[in-house]
């Protein structure tokens, strides 16, 4: 005999957390499936870790570059210790005590569908009118013979490490190898990036890879683009990666950097009659998979971030409380939490034009314009860029790599979310001294 409820969510991350969150809310009888703890990758090995990982050297760096100051000393065992306390020790107990204080049915194991409307866990069936699949994305394995007798870490090895390594390589320069390679570079590591494409973060305007390479060339991380990692094997205690320009390099620890794939082994698509591959699980724009069937997060592919996964569980949750709603994905932040923070959001001048638009672009050197940059740090950084769609007259697409670039690219997300007129823009009057100021000067610079 099967248990009943209006909705099963598959998965507790942040993309299911929020679904499960706004039905509960709305007073719906709500089953949680969630086979390792309540939170995801992202509260345990991912964002959250990182971030707070990476904290401590920025302020390091912060202290370093503010005059007057004495550098402040790292404390790794304070650091691992607060990073401990932020993953609440690989802990979820009081996450599943909360939701069942909230009335819904929490079940601690791996969910498939077993038909429409169908669920199996632990042996046990349930049954509901919606069922939401947010089970997210696992680290993909690039094809390296050797890889299984090497020390190798995935995102979860890396953001609960232990004791900070003497040498890593990370394969793939994108946000992962990104922002690890920083953390490890500052708390002493010898990093090599090794990027398959000819540029750090490939999906970005390629100005953005250029000073993002400059900048990680500044730290003493060894960045080698356009080649990949062949072969890997040991040598006495040494790991040695040879690359398939030839090249060797010696190391402690290989870091996999190299994309995502959905996770969907064993969810039991099939039984709904639909199929999905390692690029994610196709959805509409409510995010409806079939009838009463939803996927959220890093499952769909549409972009790994923790904030479209919320954003998408918000959807489905009014889809399914009767509000009809669609995605809009225009203006999804893209942050890499870097010193200087690199920060995007909407198109880049490659996607504007395959789209057909007449597009305007400008870059500005934040230095050469502000004041900011001069009064924040003795030797001052920034580099702001926007695209304008010349008929529509609005934003398109902005990109940064400044300090607190990740809090001020939210004014462009909303000018182009909202279609803010240029016009308007350019009637707006920034705070001085600050860097949000930059927009205002970069406007100008704008040929529409
Ligand atoms: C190192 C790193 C740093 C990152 N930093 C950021 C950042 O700063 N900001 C940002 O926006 N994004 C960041 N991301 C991306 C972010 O982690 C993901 O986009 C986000 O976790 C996706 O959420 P989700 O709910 O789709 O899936 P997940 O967080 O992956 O959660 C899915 C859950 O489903 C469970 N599950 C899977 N299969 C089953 C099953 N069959 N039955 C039951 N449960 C199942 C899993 O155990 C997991 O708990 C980072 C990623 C990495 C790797
Ligand atoms: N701050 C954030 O919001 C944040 C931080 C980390 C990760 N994420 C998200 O997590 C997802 C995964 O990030 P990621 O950086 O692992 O993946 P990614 O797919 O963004 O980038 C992978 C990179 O690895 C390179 N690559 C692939 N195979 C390779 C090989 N064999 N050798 C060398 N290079 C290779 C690719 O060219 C690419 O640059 C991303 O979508 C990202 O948005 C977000």
């Amino acid at each position: 005999m099967s248990e009943g409820f209006d909705a099963i969510v598959i998965g507790m991350g942040p993309g299911g957390e929020v679904v499960a969150s706004r039905l509960l809310d709305a007073g719906r009888r709500v089953a949680v499936i969630e086979r390792e703890l309540i939170g995801g990758e992202c509260g345990y090995w991912a964002c959250i870790p990182s971030k707070t990982l990476l904290r401590p050297t920025e302020a390091r760096g912060e202290a370093d570059r503010a005059a007057g100051l004495q550098q402040p000393a790292l404390d790794w065992v304070g650091v691992r210790g607060h990073r401990d306390t932020m993953i609440r020790h690989l802990d979820d107990s009081q996450q599943v005590e909360s939701y069942r204080a909230r009335g819904a049915r929490v079940v601690q194991g791996p969910a498939r569908l077993a038909g429409p409307g169908q669920v199996e866990v632990n042996g046990q069936q349930l049954r509901a009118e919606h069922v939401i699949l947010a089970t997210g994305s696992e680290t993909a394995s690039p094809p390296i013979e050797g890889l299984g007798d090497v020390t190798v870490w995935t995102n979860r090895e890396a953001t609960t490490l232990h004791e900070i390594p003497e040498r890593a390589v990370l394969i793939g320069g994108s946000a992962v190898g990104i922002e690890l390679g920083h953390f490890l570079a500052r708390m002493g590591t010898a990093v090599t990036i090794v990027q398959r494409g000819p540029r750090l973060l490939g999906r970005e305007e390629p100005r953005v890879g250029e000073l993002v390479a400059a900048h990680l060339a500044d730290e003493g991380i060894d960045i080698r683009t356009d080649t990949q990692a062949r072969r890997t094997y040991r040598d006495g205690t040494d790991t040695v990666v040879e690359l398939d320009d030839g090249a060797a390099v010696r190391t402690d620890v290989i870091v996999l950097a190299a994309g995502r794939r959905a996770r969907l082994d064993g969810l039991g698509l099939d039984s709904v009659g639909i199929t999905g591959d390692h690029s994610g699980v196709d959805v509409d724009e409510r995010c409806r998979v079939t009838d009463g069937l939803w996927a959220v997060g890093d499952l769909t592919g549409v972009s790994l971030f923790t904030h479209l996964a919320q954003y998408q569980g918000r959807v489905v949750a009014d889809n399914i409380l009767g509000h009809d709603r669609i995605t809009n994905y225009t203006a999804i932040p893209r942050v890499v939490f870097t010193d200087p923070e690199i920060a995007a959001v909407g198109l880049t001048t490659a996607q504007a034009r395959e789209r057909g638009i007449d597009v305007a672009t400008t870059e500005l050197d934040l230095t050469q314009v502000l004041a900011r940059p001069w009064t924040y740090e003795t030797d001052p950084r920034g580099t702001l860029g926007l695209l304008a769609d010349r008929r529509r007259q609005v934003l398109i697409g902005a990109w940064a790599v400044a300090p607190l670039a990740e809090e001020w690219i939210h004014q462009a997300a909303l000018a182009i979310r909202a279609r803010i007129p240029l016009e308007t823009l350019l009637d707006t009057i920034p705070q001085f001294p600050t860097y949000s100021e930059a927009y205002l000067k970069a406007l100008e610079t704008l040929q529409v």
